[in-house]
């Protein structure tokens, strides 16, 4: 993915898009549809996407979150999605992909949506951790994201535990990435690269590799 490539513009492009990039199979795709409706059935529920977001679902959620798969493919090991919400992009990647999963998120009810899902399309590789990311366990992600959960500098603060070395980071930061970036400590804003966003033309990802420590923010 490069900044030539163009901004997904509609639901068919961002269907073939997904097609292209991934070639799911024929049970992957129905896996896939079977996940966009229930998604658009809940949220008549409860509020887990925007409702004026619905006519536009595989731009705005579903190829939005396959993009960070494409930044993070031909790797393998955990990923961890932090404040999950109905599965974006978790269960998304978890559709496309083998990758163990483990999806982090603090309400019930959003858990019970995953729940189901992970029940009705059988995703055995998928964890749902229902608590708040304080209080669970620390273990070696070797990605990590997370999509609308918080800002840059307090995301980092409570997730830099489950960072290592090679952990890559997928953080999806719509239009103010550059900004809150540069908020970061210095050390801290040499591990990301600033990718565009194959959704949305104001949005950017922030991608990193390696682990974040204290002493990278200048404490000893
Ligand atoms: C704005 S939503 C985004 C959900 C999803 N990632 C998306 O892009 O649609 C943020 C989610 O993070 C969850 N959350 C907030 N703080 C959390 C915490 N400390 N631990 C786990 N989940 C949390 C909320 O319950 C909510 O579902």
């Amino acid at each position: 993915m490069d900044n030539g490539d163009a901004i997904l513009g509609s639901e068919a492009a961002a269907r073939d898009w997904i097609e292209a990039t991934f070639a799911p199979s024929a049970e992957n795709w129905g896996r896939l549809e079977r996940f966009a409706a229930m998604l658009v059935a809940e949220s008549g529920q409860q509020n887990l996407i925007a409702a004026s977001t619905i006519p536009i679902l595989w731009v705005r959620h579903i190829a939005d979150s396959a993009q960070l798969l494409a930044l993070d493919r031909d790797r393998d090991g955990l990923w961890l999605d932090l404040g999950s919400g109905p599965g974006l992009p978790g269960l998304v990647v978890a559709l496309l992909s083998e990758r163990p999963m483990m999806l982090v998120e603090s309400r019930k009810r959003r858990c019970d949506f995953l729940r189901a899902v992970v029940s009705e399309l059988a995703l055995p590789h998928v964890e749902i951790i229902e608590a708040p990311l304080e209080r669970i366990e620390t273990r070696a992600a070797a990605t990590i994201s997370a999509r609308a959960f918080a800002p840059l500098d307090k995301l980092i603060d409570l997730s830099a535990r489950f960072s290592t070395e090679s952990t890559r980071w997928l953080l999806p930061k719509g239009r103010n990435a550059v900004k809150e970036l540069a908020l970061l400590p210095q050390a801290w804003q040499n591990l990301f690269h600033v990718e565009q966003s194959l959704t949305d033309a104001d949005s950017q990802i922030l991608v990193g590799t390696g682990q974040i420590t204290d002493k990278k923010r200048g404490k000893a």
